[in-house]
């Protein structure tokens, strides 16, 4: 979970999002998430099959949003391990009960109300959490107010389940949030929108690795880098 993708059509641009796919996992991404805001089901599934084809068994693949689509992709063969849900997508726990034990489940929190509530699930509902925004990003435009990397620390360290931090993360962040416990880093535009998906992965491999995880104190050491 070091790296993971969550795609975007738009800044996949020409190129197109099963060959950013494609050489984003050359270059180490371990797990991908189709997110797309715009398409219908049949729509994702369509892309669900090339993404799938794309990561040829290299990667996790989980869908955003859509129980349904993993649902019916799954019905169709095509492999998708998972779904990330948000506060106000599908409960969860019906996702864990539709899904099977093996599934990936991750789930958006940015708040100590959401950890709380994740903590009062079964153990097992939720795989990790996609924390952020670490700064704002355009990417998303209705994104919660950014945590910094100092935010991020401090909900990392009370989390009962491994956080992915997300949201206007850059190359020169990896390291830090490392050391701010994350147990991953979740890119959209610094991947879908680079010149070359597999270096630019690569790139953010090398800076994760050259940190030292979880070695900084919650709330303490670094500048939060909110807003740089
Ligand atoms: C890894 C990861 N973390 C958070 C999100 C955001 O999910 P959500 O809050 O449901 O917002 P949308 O992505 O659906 O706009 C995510 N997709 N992935
Ligand atoms: C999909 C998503 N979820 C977020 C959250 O905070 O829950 S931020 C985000 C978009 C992140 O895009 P970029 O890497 O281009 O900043
Ligand atoms: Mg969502």
């Amino acid at each position: 979970m070091s790296l993971y993708l969550v795609t975007d059509r738009e800044l996949c641009g020409a190129r197109g999002v099963a060959e950013t796919v494609r050489r984003a996992v050359d270059g180490g991404v371990g797990i991908v998430q189709l997110r797309d805001k715009h398409a219908d089901a049949d729509e994702q599934l369509r892309q669900a099959e090339e993404i799938a084809a794309a990561i040829d068994g290299r990667a996790a693949f989980v869908i955003n949003d859509r129980l349904d689509v993993a649902l019916a992709a799954r019905d169709r063969g095509i492999p998708v391990d998972g779904v990330h849900l948000g506060q106000g997508d599908t409960a969860v726990l019906g996702a864990r009960e539709a899904l099977g034990s093996d599934a990936i489940i991750g789930l958006t929190a940015n708040t100590e109300e959401h950890l709380a509530a994740v903590a009062r699930l079964p153990r097992g509902t939720v795989d990790h959490l996609g924390v952020g925004v670490i700064r704002p990003t355009s990417t998303k435009p209705d994104h919660p107010p950014a945590l910094g990397v100092d935010g991020f620390a401090r909900l990392a360290a009370s989390s009962p389940v491994p956080c992915v931090a997300i949201g206007g993360v850059r190359l020169e962040d990896a390291a830090g949030l490392r050391a701010a416990g994350a147990a991953g880093l979740a890119v959209v535009s610094a991947l879908c929108a680079a010149d070359d998906p597999e270096r630019a992965a690569r790139e953010f491999l090398a800076a994760w690795h050259a940190g030292q995880a979880g070695s900084r104190p919650a709330g303490r050491g670094a500048s939060d880098g909110v807003g740089r």
